[in-house]
């Protein structure tokens, strides 16, 4: 990946407590996987930003290199990848991720 993109990808990164990077929007999500962190983020009541990487090819890419991970969505707190749709699901219903998210954002 040139510096360029990784630069770029850290700076959403660095402006973000918690981003993720999906299929679409919020409130339109266009892929079930990616609609589905949306629903489990909301219900954490996190705060999130997210990227619609189907508008973006170098985004769509990069971030398969940045984080290893060949697929969409991908979650990050504090600028650490924490996982996909399943990794992401599982925490939930482990409840792992509503601490993760509250320390993120300074609720815990
Ligand atoms: N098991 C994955 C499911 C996600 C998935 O398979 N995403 C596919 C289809 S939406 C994907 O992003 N493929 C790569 C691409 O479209 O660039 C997860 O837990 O997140």
């Amino acid at each position: 990946m040139d510096d360029q993109l990784r630069q770029r990808i850290e700076e959403i990164l660095g402006s973000h407590k918690i981003v993720l990077f999906m299929k679409g929007t919020k409130s339109f999500p266009q892929c079930g996987f990616s609609a589905t962190v949306v629903e489990v983020l909301k219900r954490v009541n996190a705060d999130f930003h997210t990227v619609n990487i189907l508008q973006d090819a170098d985004l769509r890419q990069g971030m398969k290199d940045y984080a290893s991970w060949p697929t969409f969505p991908q979650l990050y707190v504090d600028g650490r990848f924490v996982g996909g749709c399943d990794i992401v699901r599982d925490m939930y219903e482990g409840g792992e991720l509503q601490p993760i998210v509250d320390k993120a954002l300074g609720r815990a």
